[in-house]
Order: structure tokens, then C-alpha cells, then sequence
């Protein structure tokens, strides 16, 4: 469902850059060389530069591009994981993130510890979390393992469950990175109709993907990333071709 025009914006992201620094490894015979002298070699990476956009509430927008575009870097963003170096980045309402594996997951704790802490962080009491509970673990489909420490969990159980909370604190802004992709067949279903049931309650999602079937059906707008600049902003299927010209820059 795309966003009333007069929707309110939800997310402002504005002038938005990230610089890691990268620590470079030197060869063998640089480091024979060298030896005694200081062996740090290290560079400045931008992966975001001067991203803007706003997303209006009720939008679901695709961010794709090329692998190490700056996709994941811009959702943690705007998750507010990590700080970007320049630029802000504003948000009204709650959010939950389904990032990269295991991100969010303290790896001692069992699922059902991780399900309370998770949800203590997103803003919920220990009696809301309560009342979720069992329909978190039936959504996860993991029952079985709900009292095991997540670092045994398979990649698709950390999903399953992940996915199972974030979808049950009542976010306005629900962030999915390419996690869906490990989930089975079936699972991936139930998320993909999850997401659908949230778009047509008016509520707002950002989804990192590499497919462009998925974005297709699922996003109203899509952004371009490509080498951390916004190459394109606009519609699912003009941005999948802009998508596949990225590929060659
Ligand atoms: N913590 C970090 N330290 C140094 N460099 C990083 C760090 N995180 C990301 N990068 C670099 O930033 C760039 C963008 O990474 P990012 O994970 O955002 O890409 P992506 O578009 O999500 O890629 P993919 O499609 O492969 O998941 C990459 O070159 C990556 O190596």
C-alpha cells in the first residue's frame, strides 16, 4: 500500500556520510623490509556519502545495490547501531531491526532470555513481554529449543526467532536486512506475508534485498546505493533497471 501523499515523514535521513577505517595487511617482504619502523598501514573508507531521503509512514522501501554498496551501513544507521560521521538522521515512532545474524542476540542467553532482553530494549515491560510470549515462540516455530543458548541456534533458527520478536513489539518503522534469505521455504512465506499484513496496517518498513522479484512486489519505492552515493530514488521497477546499471559502475 503506498503512502498517502499527506502521509507524516517518518524518517529523515539528511547529508548522512560513514568513514571506517580500514587496516590494511602488508606482504611479507613490506613487512621484512620495514622492520623496526611502525607497521600500521591504514586508510579511510566512505561507505555512505551525503545520503538524503525521507520516508514518508506506510512506505515500504527497497534499498539494493551492489554487494558492499552500503546497504547494511545505512540501515544501521538508521536503526541508530552506529552513528554516522557526518549528517543526522531522524525518526518518529518505534522500531524494531532485524539486521545481520545474530546482531541484537547475546549468544549465552537461551532464546527465552534473548526474547525478554530483545524486547526490554524495544520499550516493552516484562508483563507485555508476557503476554507475546508464547505467540513469539508459535511464530518461531522453535518451541523445542526456546530454553537453549542461541550461540547452538542454526542461522535459521536465529531468524525465526529474531524475526518472531521484532514482528510482536508493535513497530512503526520495522527494518529487514537480507536475513529473510536464510530462512526455509515455508518460513519465508509466513515472513513475506507477515510484511504484508504490516503494509496494510499503514506501517512503515525498510528492507535490504537482493531480490529483485521480492522488491518488486513488495516496495513502492526503491533506493540505489553504489559505492555509498544514492544513484537512484524512485520507483520499484524504473529502480531495478537503475539497479542493474549500478552493476557496471
Ligand atoms: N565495521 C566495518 N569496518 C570497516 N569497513 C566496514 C565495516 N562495515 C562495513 N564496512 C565496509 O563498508 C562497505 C559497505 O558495507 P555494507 O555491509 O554496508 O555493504 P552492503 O551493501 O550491505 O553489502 P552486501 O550486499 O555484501 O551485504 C564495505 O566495503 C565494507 O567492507
Amino acid at each position: 500500500m503506498p503512502a498517502l501523499r499527506n502521509a507524516p515523514t517518518v524518517v529523515r535521513v539528511t547529508d548522512v556520510s560513514k568513514r571506517f577505517v580500514i587496516r590494511k595487511e602488508k606482504s611479507l617482504k613490506e613487512r621484512i623490509v620495514n622492520f623496526g619502523r611502525s607497521q600500521k598501514h591504514k586508510d579511510d573508507f566512505w561507505a555512505l556519502r551525503n545520503v538524503s531521503f525521507e520516508i514518508k509512514a506506510g512506505t515500504t522501501i527497497g534499498l539494493v545495490g551492489a554487494n558492499g554498496s552500503g546497504k547494511s551501513t545505512l540501515l544501521k544507521v538508521l536503526g541508530g547501531i552506529i552513528q554516522p560521521n557526518d549528517g543526522t538522521v531522524e525518526r518518529r515512532g518505534r522500531l524494531a531491526a532485524l539486521l545481520e545474524l545474530g546482531a541484537g542476540f547475546h549468544p549465552d542467553l537461551t532464546g527465552r532470555e534473548n526474547v525478554y532482553l530483545n524486547s526490554a530494549i524495544l520499550g516493552l515491560t516484562r508483563k507485555q513481554t508476557d503476554e507475546y510470549f508464547q505467540s513469539i515462540v508459535d511464530f518461531s516455530e522453535i518451541e523445542e529449543f526456546i530454553d537453549t543458548q542461541v550461540k547452538f541456534y542454526s542461522s535459521g533458527m536465529y531468524v525465526r526467532l529474531a524475526f518472531a520478536i521484532a514482528v510482536h513489539v508493535d513497530p512503526d518503522i520495522l527494518l529487514v536486512d537480507e536475513v529473510l534469505a536464510v530462512g526455509d521455504e515455508p518460513f519465508q512465506e509466513k515472513c513475506m506475508n507477515k510484511i504484508k499484513e504490516f503494509q496494510a496496517e499503514g506501517r512503515t518498513i525498510i528492507l535490504v534485498s537482493h531480490s529483485a522479484g521480492q522488491v518488486e512486489e513488495l516496495c513502492d519505492r526503491v533506493v540505489v546505493l553504489s559505492h555509498g552515493n544514492v544513484v537512484f530514488d524512485g520507483g520499484a521497477a524504473d529502480g531495478i533497471l537503475a539497479l542493474r546499471e549500478s552493476f557496471e559502475h
